[in-house]
This record gives structure tokens, sequence and C-alpha cells, in this order.
């Protein structure tokens, strides 16, 4: 194609004016050389008259013109597409609520998830987290109507966090751990009870209550192992797991997956899932009355055998005292069967802060002489060796936590001495440095983190190399670490047996991808017609 000069010769004093069609401007060359005038590089021929060019040109025939215009269409609108549909839009949700009634108080989570994910297979995750004020369901065993109502201003709460349209199709558990276990073992109509009695209360709220019921220590053992791995996406990735470690009030678990292990020998403590397309075959073991309140019993009833009025405890701070009452202590069944025949109404402990007597102490609460199996951890209990990797919770944390021994890499001699030091320093000297942390916490820290040791080294079999492996945690990825997540997943099928088929490529990858296939395309035909394309002469000719 052609450029034109726009119109027939101008004469000398008159500037030829360049008309390039094609090109973007018209250009008046400098005086004295028309050639070298313009940007256009061609120099251009006159041009034919209107009706012939029209006639000559291919652009303007229908065809193209039409080709043209839809091509164009075609892009705006690929492109549009591809813009809106990468734009972030409001997220729904659904949501899920389970009630922790644990032995020393009772927790509400509420959880959430992408709604429009096919199957719930959406990433759930902790949204809200309320403490209810008081103790555990279990403590009102006397006033059961108390406990009903202790759960009202954090179910008042839930409500507030869980959008109105969502209320109906909320599903609501409460499970109950050790304290109602004990409760159950100790008076089965108490506790029935206490059960009716929140049973009622949570049916008063607009969410669908599923039931409040006692988890057996399996069911919490095996829970909390798929919480941790399904939050650190070791189920989804089909990643070697994380073993459990939960250290509660009345109960400890521990839970973990062992190449020694197929659950042939003692089947009781085998948990099978089928997860993502994996199998697992899970060891777990629940010791009712392990907790760490139940277990400080434990050690003070092994120390008021004969019914004293004092015992000098090392478990506890020089210069600590605390008087004890006798019933309060033998109440629980872990310790009911010891009581003293003669006992006066309390006795007073003295802290001694040894930390090598209170070791002594706390060992002294285990059974590591019967074994009826190829290895146990106590109590006649089988056990593999532990393996792996462990995350432990719960009180486990918050112990080592305060203690600042969350650092496995620290070796266990070392955390002994730090033991020691803690143990053996003056309770008031204690006070000073704490004067903001709970009395009751503190005076205690002493026995639990000499309990923790005991229990994972002496009880569990961990060794100095496997207590390396041991990670104290709390929350992974803003979710509590905790048996309710894995309830919850469970209870509502959210974790598929089988791996879910997953598209090649993301949303936006596959828009972006059509939307560069239809530019290339588009560019393609446009290259495609380049015979038809209008041209400027390189060689320049003079009209
Ligand atoms: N900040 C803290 N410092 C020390 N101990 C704590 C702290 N917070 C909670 N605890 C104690 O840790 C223990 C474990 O608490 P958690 O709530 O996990 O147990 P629970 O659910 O009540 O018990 P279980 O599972 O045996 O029924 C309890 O004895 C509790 O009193």
């Amino acid at each position: 194609m052609l450029g034109y000069l726009s119109h027939l010769e101008t004469g000398q004093t008159n500037q030829p004016l360049y008309l390039f069609p094609m090109c973007p401007h018209f250009h008046h060359p400098p005086p004295g050389n028309p050639l070298a005038s313009t940007s256009c590089p061609s120099v251009c021929l006159l041009p034919p008259p209107l009706s012939e060019m029209k006639e000559k040109n291919p652009w303007h025939t229908p065809v193209t013109i039409i080709l043209t215009v839809i091509g164009v269409i075609a892009i705006v609108t690929l492109v549009t597409v591809a813009v809106l549909q990468n734009k972030p839009i409001q997220q729904k949700y659904k949501y899920g609520i389970v009630l922790d009634a644990g032995s020393s108080h009772t927790a509400v989570y509420i959880y959430e998830w992408p709604a429009e994910k096919d199957n719930n297979t959406g990433r759930v995750q902790q949204k809200y987290s309320c403490k209810v004020k008081g103790k555990g369901i279990s403590s009102y065993a006397d006033e059961p109507q108390k406990a009903g109502e202790s759960l009202r201003e954090c179910m008042f709460e839930a409500k507030k966090q869980v959008p109105k349209n969502r209320h109906g199709e909320t599903p609501l558990y409460l499970g109950a751990t050790a304290g109602m276990r004990l409760l159950n073992l100790d008076d089965s109509s108490a506790s029935n009870k206490v059960f009716q009695a929140v049973e009622e209360a949570l049916q008063r709220f607009p969410f669908s209550f599923q039931g409040a019921r006692i988890l057996s220590g399996q069911e919490e053992g095996a829970f909390g192992w798929v919480t941790i791995n399904y939050l650190s996406d070791r189920l989804k990735q089909g990643l070697e797991t994380t073993g459990a470690l939960d250290l509660g009030g009345a109960s400890t678990q521990i839970s973990f997956v062992s190449d020694s292990y197929n659950g042939l020998e003692s089947p009781k403590n085998s948990v099978n899932f089928r997860l993502y397309g994996n199998d697992y075959h899970v060891y777990t073991h629940s010791f009712l009355c392990y907790g760490k309140d139940q277990a400080l019993g434990l050690a003070l009833a092994h120390q008021t055998k004969s019914g004293p009025r004092t015992i000098t405890d090392p478990c506890f701070h020089p210069g600590y005292t605390q008087t004890k009452n006798y019933s309060i202590l033998y109440d629980s069944p872990c310790v009911s069967e010891r009581k003293p025949q003669e006992a006066p109404l309390s006795f007073t402990l003295s802290g001694s802060g040894n930390f090598t007597k209170c070791h002594e102490v706390i060992k002294s609460v285990f059974d590591f002489t019967s074994c009826n199996y190829s290895r146990c951890s106590f109590n006649g209990v089988f056990q593999p060796t532990p393996q792996g990797s462990f995350g432990a919770f719960s009180a486990y944390y918050f112990v080592m936590k305060f203690l600042n021994l969350t650092d496995t890499s620290t070796s266990i001699e070392v955390v002994r001495e730090k033991l020691m030091e803690y143990c053996a320093t003056p309770w008031t000297k204690i006070v000073k440095q704490h004067p903001k942390v709970d009395q009751k916490y503190l005076s205690e820290y002493c026995f639990s983190g000499t309990y923790i040791l005991t229990l994972l080294i002496e009880g569990y079999n961990f060794t100095s190399e496997t207590y390396s492996k041991i990670e104290f945690i709390k929350k992974i990825k803003g979710s509590d670490a905790g048996w309710t997540l894995g309830y919850m997943l469970n209870l509502t099928n959210m974790i598929p047996a089988e791996a879910p088929d997953s598209p090649l490529l993301p949303h936006a990858g596959y828009v972006s991808i059509v939307t560069i296939i239809a530019i290339l395309l588009f560019a393609l035909f446009i290259l495609s017609l380049r015979p038809v394309w209008p041209t400027c002469s390189k060689q320049p000719q003079i009209v």
C-alpha cells in the first residue's frame, strides 16, 4: 500500500502537503527539502481518485472490517472477564461451634470456612474463642443448673460472631473430657443432671445443637492428633505426621504414628483414619488422673498416706505454705480409695523447693514395674517408642512457656538444672518477680515443670534425642491446638477420605491463559492479513 500525496503540484512557493493516510501525522517537510520532511519513513504517491481508492483498498472490504471489529470485541471481553474474575470478592463463610467442657474450665470455639467450596473442602480456621468464667461443668455436680448458666455469656458472644443468616445452619457441639469422665465414674446421676442442664441452656440458642457428650480418652487423643496435622497441612499434602501430646487438668494424651505399630499389639490403642487418600494407623492413649491437677492430687495423696497434720512438700517453693482440706483432696476418684483411715480435717503444706526430691515424689505416682507387652509407658500400658516430631499443647505449653523452657534444643540436663534453680527460689521472690500471675498457677509451676519432665522422659520414654523433636505449641496458624477442631472436622465429614480431584490450574491462571491465547490468535490474524496491509514504499518516489 502506498502513501499518497495529498494534492497535486503546489509549485515552488507553495509547500506540498504530504498526507499519509496510514501514518498518524500530516507533515509539512522543512523548506527546501520536501523529501526529508516526515516522521513516516515512506514517501508517498499521489492518491487515486477516492472511488478507485476504496475499491482497491482491501482494508475496506466488509469482511475485513467485520473480522477486525469482532476481534477487538473478543479481546475487550476476555480482558474484562479476566479482570472481573480476579477482583477480590466478598468471601462468604460457614461456621461450626464446639464447646470444650474440660475439667478445669470450658472454652467455646467458633470455626469458619469458605462457603462456596464443594463438599466443605475449604480450609477451616478458628474465628473466635471464649473462655467461660468459672470452673469446668463437672464442678457444678451439686447445682447443675449453674453449669448451664455459666455458658450463657460466651454463647451470647457466639451469637454476635456468627452472621444471623447462618445461625440456623451452624452446628453446635459440646464435648466433655476428663472432668466429666471422673464425675460419671463417681456419680453418674449427677453427671446426667449436668448434661441435662447444659443441653437445655444450649438449645435456647439459635444454632443447630447436635448434642453434648463425654469424649472417650481415645477420641480426645485421636482428634488432637487430627487437629495439629490438619492445621499444619500434613494430611492434605500426605507428609509425615506429627505426634500430639496433650496435658489437661485431669487427663493426658499421647498420640503418634509409629512404624513399629500396626494395631495388632494392644488394639485398644489403635485408631485408623483414611484421610485425603492416605491410611493412618495412629497409636493413642489417654491417662485418666494424669492431667496436671489430678497428678498433683496423686502426689499429695502419696505424701499424706498416714494422715499427717503437716507435710514438707519439695514441689513447692521454700516459704510457701497452704492449708488443704483432706476431704477435698480425697474427693476425686483418682485418689478417693487411698484416703487415710484417720486424718484430721486439714493439713498444712510447707514448700521446701527441692527438685530432686520432688522428682522422686512424682515418680512414685507412676508404676514402672508391670508390663505385659513388648514395651510399656507406665501403669502397664503398651506404648511404642516415640517416633518423629511432636506437638505438645495445653498445659505443656502454659507451663513450659512460663518457665522459659520451650526451646527443646536445650539439653534435658540443662532443663533439670533450670528447674532445680527455679524450685529452690523462695516464694516471696517468685511473687515479687511475677506480681500479675495468678498465685495458684504460680505456686504450682515447680511441680508442673517437674511433672512434665518426668512424664515425658520416664513416662513416655523420650530420650535426649527425641525430646529435641518436641515443639511446645499453643496455636497453629491462628487456631488453638486441641481436640475440638479435629472433632468437628470428623463430625461434619470435612476431611474427605480420598484426595479431591483438583483442577490443573487455579481459576485466575486459567483466565489469564485464555486471555493470552486469544491475544496471540488475534495477533496472528492481523499478521495473516499482511499481504493486504497498506504499505509505505521504502523507495522515495517523487510525484
Ligand atoms: N496460664 C496457665 N498457667 C498454668 N496452668 C494453666 C494456665 N492456664 C490453664 N492452666 C491449667 O492447665 C491445665 C490444662 O488446661 P486445659 O484447659 O487444657 O485442661 P482441661 O481441658 O480443663 O482438662 P481435661 O482435658 O483434663 O479435661 C489445667 O490444669 C489448667 O488449670
